[in-house]
């Protein structure tokens, strides 16, 4: 399935798995823009993506995604850019146990956000040409991890709100494929500050329960992450899909039982 021609928008996509997100993209002949609170990373990220895959193919938009206005302008500047919209994956997401409030507003405020500006860039509702969602949880949706409670809490509601979106883009029929990915660990620098004080609070004191965990279940590198965007994109007959990604399984999806009475 040939992608060229096609426009996608990521958050969070100057490091770790978006940026793998975004090389994957551009390998598919996507442009991209590189929706990003950092501007020295994504600079850089810039620097080196131009050299990588030619000048004009990607471009890195500064934004805080929890600004809804300049979210919304990061949305418009891309169409303004590049013409069209077709593939938006909501990855930006923190792990901060002591400002949880700010954990609610980037990792389930902004991508319930980002969601619906992607509808009102590609919905057939408002009269466009479809495209795809994906939205970034963790395998920590399906773990009662003592370790990080408001990032898990965020991380079902990526989830809950990602399956009824979906099946109200099948109902309306908005031509927009809406899917959600669960990774398990991933090497990123998110992944580091589970160390930190700053960030895990009162529950750093977990830490070496945290690591065991590491151990146990092994750590998993981005561009893994990214094929599964890639099939999450590419694979028509998914809508509503929960992917997971972890060492023991690979790429596999979650199965729910259907609601009884
Ligand atoms: N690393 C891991 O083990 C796992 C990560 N995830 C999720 O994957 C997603 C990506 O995480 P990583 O790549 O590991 O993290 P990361 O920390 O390496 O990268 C996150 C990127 O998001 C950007 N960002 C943070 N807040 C932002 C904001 N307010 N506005 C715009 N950009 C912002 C950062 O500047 C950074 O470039 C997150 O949603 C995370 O919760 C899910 C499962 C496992
Ligand atoms: C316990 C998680 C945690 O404390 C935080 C990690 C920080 C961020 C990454 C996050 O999104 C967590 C992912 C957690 C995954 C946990 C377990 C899985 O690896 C279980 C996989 C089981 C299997 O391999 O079959």
């Amino acid at each position: 399935m040939s992608l060229s021609g096609k426009v996608g928008l990521v958050t969070g996509g100057a490091q770790g798995i978006g940026r793998a997100v975004v090389e994957s993209l551009l390998n598919s002949s996507v442009k991209v823009a590189v929706v990003d609170l950092n501007q020295e990373v994504g600079n850089e990220c810039q620097v080196q993506l131009d050299a990588k895959y030619g000048e004009g193919n990607c471009t890195f938009i500064q934004c805080d995604i929890t600004d809804g206005d300049k979210l919304k302008d990061a949305f418009q500047r891309t169409v303004d850019l590049y013409g069209r919209l077709d593939y938006v994956v909501n990855n930006a997401g923190i792990n901060n146990e002591n400002d949880w409030e700010k954990t609610i507003q980037v990792n389930l405020t902004s991508v319930i956000k980002g969601t619906y500006l992607a509808l009102d860039h590609m919905s057939k509702e408002h009269g466009k040409s479809g495209g795809v969602v994906i939205n970034v949880s963790s395998m920590a949706a399906f773990l009662h991890s003592p370790h990080q409670p408001v990032y898990t809490a965020t991380k079902h509601g990526v989830i809950g709100f990602t399956r009824a979106i979906a099946d109200a883009s099948l109902l309306g029929d908005y031509g927009v494929r809406i899917n959600v990915l669960c990774p398990a660990f991933v090497n990123t620098p998110l992944l580091h500050s589970v160390e930190n004080e700053a960030n895990m609070g009162k529950f750093v004191k977990f830490k070496d329960d945290f690591k065991q965990s590491m151990n146990k279940f092994g750590v998993l590198q981005p561009p893994l992450i990214a094929e599964g965007v890639m099939r999450l994109i590419t694979d028509s007959g998914l809508n509503g899909a929960v992917m997971k990604i972890t060492c023991s399984k690979g790429i596999h999806f979650h199965t729910y039982e259907p609601p009884s009475a």
